[in-house]
């Protein structure tokens, strides 16, 4: 890896995903092959959290905070001890707090240190509260989405951890891991359910790559993959970085659009409204979480919207990592106004025109935008 300004945030923040990932990988599997649900909760919002996505905040707080000890490290990040502290939660902090201990004890193979001793409960609970900044203009921000797809993640499907640095207001870092989407474009499309016909990654000693960790920084022009890493394999920067690139296609006729599985997330009778427009022919890609700007990052996409219902606040840390890889891989974020999104505004992208879209170019990015503002006036949004 380079020398650059960032070059410690970013060796950290690559290795400490890859962990998370590891992480997340056993949790689904335990959720996947056992009947029980007990390891998932509704929150107040009736929206899904995980011992994984509690795991994973832990986890990357705890990290974070060791790696950077010399400095006051302010964490933006999805999840509270809220759920998780009730009376009627004990197995589930007992659950995450043996699942954090096993990862932090892997450390090691991924070059950082863990703690000496196991972490305690308290101590758990303090990493995961701890991620309680609001962000803001001013300063270094780290991002954190430890779950984001939880939906995805419960049925097996996908889902990705996501990372991203924020300073003055700017995303500076991304690093998205995708556990399911492999190295090999065709596994995207083996979407839902896919996951319980793959073999075990136990049952296979070659090289088998079921998912990737993507990263970029700020201004390089340069996004890049890597698989994650299995059984005895050490994490090891020089072995298997991949640049990836946006799609070349703007023909709207040989594009593939993605958009979020639910329609309670995004409107899809107004998506298919405006692909209709624009002349997008292919069916969409519906897919969980931010593994849809990994598709287009990586040329397996032309575009992604998402159309949240009016009165819904975009959050930034399921965008922050997304964009900044999208954008250094070449291609385009802007909201439906056209404008970049703005992520100096606190825990929201404030100020956001309707809804999020992503292309691979210019070419399509002006024809969508385009197409948003002929469908704009007739829909009911
Ligand atoms: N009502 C509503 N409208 C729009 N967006 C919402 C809404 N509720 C939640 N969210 C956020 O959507 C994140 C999941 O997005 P996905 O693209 O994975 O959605 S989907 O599961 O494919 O439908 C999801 O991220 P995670 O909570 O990390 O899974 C939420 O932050
Ligand atoms: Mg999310
Ligand atoms: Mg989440
Ligand atoms: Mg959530």
């Amino acid at each position: 890896m380079e020398d650059s300004k960032y070059a410690k945030e970013l060796d950290v923040a690559v290795r400490v995903v890859h962990m998370a990932c590891s992480l997340s990988q056993r949790v689904q599997e335990g959720l996947v092959s056992s009947s029980s649900n007990d390891q998932v909760k509704a929150k107040d919002d009736d929206s899904l959290v995980t011992v994984a996505d509690w795991s994973v905040q832990a986890t990357v707080s705890w990290m974070l905070s060791e790696s950077f000890c010399n400095q006051k490290v302010s964490i933006v990040a999805e999840e509270d001890v809220q759920t998780l502290s009730k009376s009627d939660s004990v197995g589930l902090l007992t659950a995450v707090v043996k699942t954090v201990n096993e990862c932090l004890a892997e450390a090691p193979k991924y070059g950082l240190q863990g703690p000496r001793n196991a972490l305690g409960a308290s101590e758990i609970l303090e990493a995961i509260s701890r991620c309680n900044s609001s962000g803001g203009r001013n300063g270094r921000h780290w991002v954190l989405d430890p779950v984001d797809g939880t939906l995805g993640f419960v049925r097996g499907d996908q889902y990705a951890v996501a990372l991203a640095l924020i300073e003055e207001g700017k995303v500076v870092i991304g690093v998205l891991g995708c556990p399911n989407y492999s190295t090999k474009k065709e596994w995207l499309n083996h979407h839902h359910q896919y996951y319980q016909s793959m073999p075990k990654l136990s049952d296979t000693s070659d090289k088998w790559e079921k998912g990737c960790v993507m990263y970029a920084q700020r201004g390089s022009g340069e996004a890049w993959m890597q698989p994650l890493i299995h059984g005895d394999q050490k994490f090891n920067w020089s072995d298997s970085s991949q640049r990836v690139q946006v799609s070349p296609i703007d023909d709207p006729a040989l594009a593939t659009f993605c958009e979020p599985v639910e329609k309670a997330n995004s409107n899809h009778s107004f998506t298919a409204g405006v692909a209709h427009s624009m002349g997008l022919k292919k069916q969409p890609l519906r897919v969980h979480s931010m593994v849809k700007y990994a598709a287009i990052a990586r040329g397996d996409a032309e575009i992604f919207m998402k159309f949240a219902r009016s009165g819904y606040k975009e959050k930034i840390w399921d965008h922050a990592a997304g964009v900044i890889i999208v954008e250094e891989a070449g291609g385009v974020v802007t909201d439906a106004g056209g404008h970049p999104l703005d992520f100096s505004r606190g825990l929201y992208l404030e100020g956001l025109d309707r809804g999020i879209v992503v292309c691979c170019g210019t070419t399509l990015h002006e024809k969508l935008i385009g197409a948003v503002y002929a469908s704009w006036e007739s829909s009911n949004l």
